[in-house]
């Protein structure tokens, strides 16, 4: 019998979706709600992070979406691509738990390693829970030497570091090519050697990386092993052990050195997230804002904080979806060919927006000051739209989209906002917009 094939969730749906998750510790009045209505989304092939401070909620959320705890109140979707279906953990009963959690990797702090095995028979129970495979036994060995154990295979728990533990068990839980990977602080008990290959295999497993990116992370041949670098070994092991791609993982962690390698990262304060940034498009936004007089003008920081409200929750691969009160913080809109994004001589009202083109091209036509037209193309971090808001006057061109338009837009509030905060500035940006 041939394993059935593995499909993917239907076009822009999730791996897995939380929605209006809360959950309390305790009854009667010893009860403490520590989440608060949560939601969110993480497609197929996404690197999750979710940070936050001590107690914030991050393990508790991590163990609903594992199907570790019973969940109270909201829904935990998770995706099977076997069934082609999404398992909702509420309600579900032992059995239909045992199910979903086989289609997660775990990596916990509390390894749960079998003291009595060796290093590989720890890796091996886990692998026989699934049909055999003829590289079963190299992959096994593969994996644990990618994590630095050649020389430990043959070793008990008890014979091993904690780091080195950590490791049997990560191997563990990606043995079975699971589709979600849940691991809390993985990287936690790991020198810098381990840590990278730990998150750079969980990156690759989840799709196909730029050879740059990777040639980047490795040093010298025979160089020393905890230099915070892959060996040559680890880096040509890479593509064998990450045939499979699509894996999904989401990280609870503080380790700065993995949350710069995530695709997206999601913040939890007191119970809540509190913000999901995907880096990709943060620093898309980043950057096309920077090159706006406006925007260029003011700090660093505030550049930041607008880019990450205007892009919140937007993943690079997918069109804009509005499903989530996070998401839909962000500020996207679309445009069919054809369509007004802006009218020539329309006044500036509450409603005005500022754009920054993220996919597809328009065209701006505009009247010159010698009685003709102007005619431009833009394109994807492109701007327009910034001068009627600072200067107040209609707008002076009107732009249409060409092809199937993706814009950001920054609401008039912004530049309002700095008008009233700062005289002297809104004068500076008005001289540059060629206004006294
Ligand atoms: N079994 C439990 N019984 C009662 N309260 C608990 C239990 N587990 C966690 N809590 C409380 O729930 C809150 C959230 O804890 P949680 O471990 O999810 O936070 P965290 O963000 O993962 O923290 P850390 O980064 O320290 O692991 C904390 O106030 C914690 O004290």
């Amino acid at each position: 019998m041939t394993a059935p094939a593995y499909q993917l969730p239907p076009a822009g749906e999730p791996l897995l979706r939380v929605s209006h998750v809360s959950y309390s510790f305790g009854t009667g009045e010893a009860r403490t709600q520590v989440l608060f209505d949560n939601d969110l989304e993480v497609m197929p092939g996404e690197l999750v992070i979710m940070s936050g401070p001590s107690g914030s909620g991050k393990t508790t959320l991590l163990t609903l979406i594992g199907g570790l705890r019973g969940i109270q109140d909201g829904e935990v979707e998770i995706w099977d691509g076997l069934l082609g279906t999404y398992h909702k953990l509420r309600g579900l009963d032992e059995a239909g738990l045992v199910q979903t959690r086989r289609l997660i990797g775990f990596i916990f702090q509390r390894h749960n390693l079998f003291d009595s095995l060796r290093a590989t028979q720890n890796v091996r129970i886990a692998r026989e829970l699934f049909p055999p495979t003829p590289d079963n036994e190299t992959r096994i060995q593969d994996l644990l030497s990618y994590l630095g154990l050649s020389q430990r295979v043959g070793y008990k728990p008890q014979e091993l570091s904690g780091g080195q533990r950590q490791r049997v068990a990560i191997a563990r839980a990606l043995i079975n090519n699971p589709k979600l990977v849940l691991a809390d602080e993985p990287t936690a008990a790991l020198d810098a050697n381990s840590g990278l290959a730990v998150i750079t295999l969980l990156q690759h497993l989840a799709r196909t990386r730029d050879p740059n990116e990777l040639a980047r992370l490795v040093g010298k041949p025979g160089g020393h092993s905890d230099s915070g670098q892959l060996t040559p070994e680890q880096a040509a092991a890479l593509p064998n052990l990450a045939r499979q791609k699509g894996t999904t993982s989401l990280i609870v962690t503080h380790d700065a050195r993995t949350m710069n390698r995530a695709d997206r990262i999601v913040h939890m304060e007191r119970g809540k997230i509190v913000s999901n940034v995907v880096v990709a498009e943060r620093l898309f936004v980043t950057e096309g804002l920077r090159h706006c007089a406006f925007f260029a003008a003011i700090l660093p920081e505030q550049q930041q904080a607008i880019a990450d409200g205007v892009s919140v929750g937007i993943h690079p691969d997918l069109p804009a979806r509005c499903a989530d009160p996070v998401r839909r913080a962000g500020r996207l809109e679309t445009f069919k060919p054809g369509a007004t994004i802006l009218r020539e001589g329309d006044p500036v009202t509450d409603d005005s927006k500022f754009y920054l083109i993220r996919r597809g091209r328009v065209r701006v036509d505009r009247a010159t000051t010698d009685g003709d037209r102007a005619v431009a193309e833009l394109g994807p971090k492109d701007f327009f739209g910034d001068r009627a808001l600072v200067t107040n006057e209609p707008r002076s061109a009107t732009v249409t989209a060409i092809e199937p338009v993706e814009v950001y837009t920054v609401g008039r509030e912004i530049f309002q906002r700095y008008e009233a905060t700062s005289r002297p500035f809104i004068e500076r940006i008005r001289a540059v917009y060629g206004q006294s």
